[in-house]
C-alpha cells in the first residue's frame, strides 16, 4: 500500500472537541442547542446512524430530542411530528433519517422541515441557496456529506482548486449537490458528476486528480481506472458477508488494488462516515448562532 490515508475518525474527534468549547460557551449564555432526530421504522443500519447521532449529542454538550416511529405511521402523522418539531423552541434543528418507508412521500416531508432547522441541508431552500451562492459564503446548512468530504481533504492540506473532481453516483445525500460546493469560488474546484448511465465511467476516473467515490455499487473504482497519486474518496456503503465470519460486512466503492496506485485514499469504514456526523454537530451549532 503506498496511498495515505485521509483519515476520518481522527479529523472528526479534532472537530468535535472545537465543537465542545463552542457548545460551553453557548451553554454558558444560556442557548445550548438542540438536535432532533425523526426515525421511521426498525432498519438496524438507520437505527445505529440515529444512536450515534444521539452519541456524538451528549459528547459536545448538544442536548437531543428523539422521535422514533413505526413503519405503519401514516403521511399525516408524519407531517405532524414535523410540525411539532419546527414549534419546538428546544430544537434548534432536527433531521429526518433517511431512506423513508415506500409508502412516504419523502420530498413533501424534507419540504416541510422548517429551513431554519434543517440542520441536513436538504431542504429545497438550503438547497436553492447553495445552487445560487457562487460568488458568496453560504450562512445556510451545507449537506453534511458533502460537507465532510470537502473538509477532510481540506484538513488533510489537499488543495482543490483547478484540479478535475470526478463524482460517482447522483443520490440525493451526496452526488446531487456535491458538484456544487465544488464549484463555488472558494473551492474552485472542476466537478463532473458521473452516474449509472455515463457513456464511459473508466475513461471519467481515469482523468481525475480527485475521485468522488458514492455509487453504492462495491469495488466500482478499480487500480487500473485511477491516475496514479490520485485522491479518492471511498463514500458508497454496501454490505457483503464477510467469508471469514458470516457476519455482514461494510464494503465501500473502492477496489482495495486503488491503494496501491492513489495518493490518498479515504478509508470505509473509517472516512468520510464519522465526517458526516461532524459535520451535523457544526450545522447544529452554526444553527444555534444564527438563530441568536
Ligand atoms: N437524513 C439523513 N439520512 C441519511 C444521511 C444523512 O446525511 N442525512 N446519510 C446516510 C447515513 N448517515 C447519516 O445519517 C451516516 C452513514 C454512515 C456513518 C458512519 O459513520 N459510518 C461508519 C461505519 C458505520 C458502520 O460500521 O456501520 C464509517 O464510515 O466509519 C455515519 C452517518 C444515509 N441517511
Amino acid at each position: 500500500m503506498t496511498a495515505k490515508i485521509l483519515d476520518g475518525k481522527a479529523t472528526a474527534a479534532t472537530i468535535k472537541a472545537e465543537l465542545s468549547e463552542r457548545v460551553a460557551k453557548l451553554t454558558a449564555a444560556g442557548r445550548t442547542p438542540g438536535l432532533g432526530t425523526v426515525l421511521v421504522g426498525d432498519d438496524p443500519g438507520s437505527q445505529w446512524y440515529v444512536n450515534g447521532k444521539h452519541r456524538d449529542c451528549a459528547e459536545v454538550g448538544i442536548n437531543s430530542i428523539r422521535r422514533d416511529l413505526p413503519d405503519t405511521i401514516t403521511q399525516a402523522e408524519l407531517e405532524a411530528v414535523v410540525d411539532e418539531l419546527n414549534a419546538d423552541p428546544a430544537c434548534t434543528g432536527y433531521i429526518v433519517q433517511l431512506p423513508l418507508p415506500k409508502h412516504i412521500d419523502t420530498e413533501a416531508i424534507l419540504e416541510r422541515v422548517d429551513p431554519d432547522k434543517d440542520v441536513d441541508g436538504l431542504h429545497p431552500t438550503n438547497l436553492g441557496r447553495l445552487a445560487l451562492g457562487v460568488n458568496k459564503e453560504i450562512t445556510s446548512p451545507l449537506p453534511c456529506t458533502p460537507r465532510g468530504v470537502i473538509e477532510l481533504m481540506t484538513r488533510h492540506g489537499i488543495e482543490l482548486a483547478g484540479r478535475d473532481v470526478v463524482v460517482v453516483g447522483r443520490g440525493v445525500t451526496v452526488g446531487r449537490s456535491l458538484p456544487l460546493l465544488l464549484t463555488r469560488r472558494a473551492v474552485n474546484a472542476t466537478a463532473t458528476l458521473t452516474h449509472t448511465g455515463t457513456a464511459d465511467l473508466n475513461a471519467h476516473l481515469r482523468g481525475a486528480d480527485v475521485i468522488v467515490a458514492a455509487a453504492g455499487v462495491p469495488r466500482i473504482v478499480t487500480a487500473e481506472n485511477v491516475k496514479p497519486g490520485a485522491v479518492v474518496l471511498d463514500v458508497g456503503v454496501s454490505r457483503e458477508p464477510d467469508p471469514e465470519t458470516g457476519k455482514s460486512k461494510i464494503v465501500g466503492d473502492v477496489d482495495p488494488g486503488v491503494y496501491d496506485v492513489a495518493g490518498w485514499v479515504s478509508p470505509n469504514p473509517g472516512g468520510v462516515g464519522p465526517m458526516t456526523r461532524a459535520m451535523l454537530l457544526s450545522n447544529v451549532v452554526e444553527a444555534a448562532d444564527r438563530h441568536a
